[in-house]
């Protein structure tokens, strides 16, 4: 396995999570191929990512000369081989098992053999991810926050099969990036997803049972120190994708009623009002 500082990295997926984690990469001065099977979404991670850049110049967060340079660190393709490079391979595509398997076995094919592979799955087992893969070792997860550029906290997951070298260098390459590792072995949500079911789902228990309403629930969390409630912060993180993370986390403790979604989960992703990106969730949006 590599020993060598990573420089050359790849990030496969271009939405919400993949161009913020190539934002993150390529402010931390790495040179970043963001891929994507989607010309359109790959051009709206660009875009995304030139807006974002360009407001912290305006807020003299940078200056127009780290954002350029940033820019031109930042390479988009729509063919995966653009990995073959990269020493450090970060996939955020959806969170689907299956399309998960079948990248991972096509980027075990592709990238350098001492390449580490890492998937940023909220809720996945890195072990499955890894078993489509003949090098397993060198699988593990890094779990970004959103929005990526923003939050510090970054959980490395490694599974029984990941190699304690490459865990130990992608622990340090977080640090190098500006962000704040936590180890953690792979186990069903993680840390910080498995914490914030009950987050979630007694937010959920509370209305259901007219103890307070959604509005009252989210004011007393954020009085209480939380940055945001339980419900504004479902509908920044998709609602379908919270509620993917509860039925995998709940599947994956083998259906223990700790981890139980609520049935108003199901319903809003039924009914496709989704969360900020729908312009309707839990709120409206313009
Ligand atoms: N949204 C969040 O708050 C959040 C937070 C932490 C982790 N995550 C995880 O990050 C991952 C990505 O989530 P997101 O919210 O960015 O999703 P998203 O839907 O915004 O973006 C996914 C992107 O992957 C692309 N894609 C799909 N299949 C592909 C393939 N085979 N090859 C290349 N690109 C492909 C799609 O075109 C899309 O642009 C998921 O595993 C999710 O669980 C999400």
């Amino acid at each position: 396995m590599t020993v060598e500082p990573i420089v050359r990295t790849a990030v496969v997926g271009a939405g919400t999570m993949g161009n913020g984690i190539a934002e993150v990469l390529a402010t931390a001065g790495k040179r970043v191929v963001l891929v994507d099977v989607s010309s359109s979404a790959l051009e709206r991670g660009m875009q995304a990512i030139r807006d974002r850049l360009r407001r912290r110049v305006q807020k003299q967060r940078m200056t127009a000369e780290e954002m350029k340079q940033a820019l031109n660190r930042i390479e988009s393709s729509g063919d995966l081989s653009a990995v073959a490079e990269a020493q450090l391979v970060i996939e955020a595509v959806v969170e689907r098992l299956d399309v998960k398997k079948s990248l991972f076995a096509q980027l075990d094919e592709i990238a350098d053999l001492e390449a580490i592979l890492a998937t940023n799955t909220s809720s996945l087992s890195v072990t499955a991810i890894a078993s489509a893969t003949k090098h397993p070792e060198r699988v593990i997860g890094l779990h970004f926050f959103n929005p990526a550029p923003v939050m510090p906290l970054v959980e490395v997951v490694h599974g029984p099969l990941s190699e304690r070298e490459v865990v130990d260098q992608a622990m340090a390459f977080v640090k190098e990036i500006g962000k704040d590792p936590v180890k953690v072995t792979d186990t069903p949500g993680f840390l910080v997803n498995r914490v914030a079911r009950s987050f979630h789902s007694e937010a959920f228990r509370l209305v259901g049972d007219h103890v307070a309403e959604k509005q009252q629930v989210d004011r007393i969390l954020r009085a209480a120190g939380f940055p945001m409630g339980p419900f504004e912060l479902q509908d920044l993180i998709g609602i379908d994708i919270n509620y993917a993370a509860s039925c995998s986390v709940y599947e994956g403790y083998f259906h223990d009623p700790r981890f139980r979604p609520h049935p108003h989960q199901r319903q809003l992703v039924e009914s496709g009002a989704l969360g900020k990106k729908t312009g309707r969730g839990h709120y409206r949006y313009e």
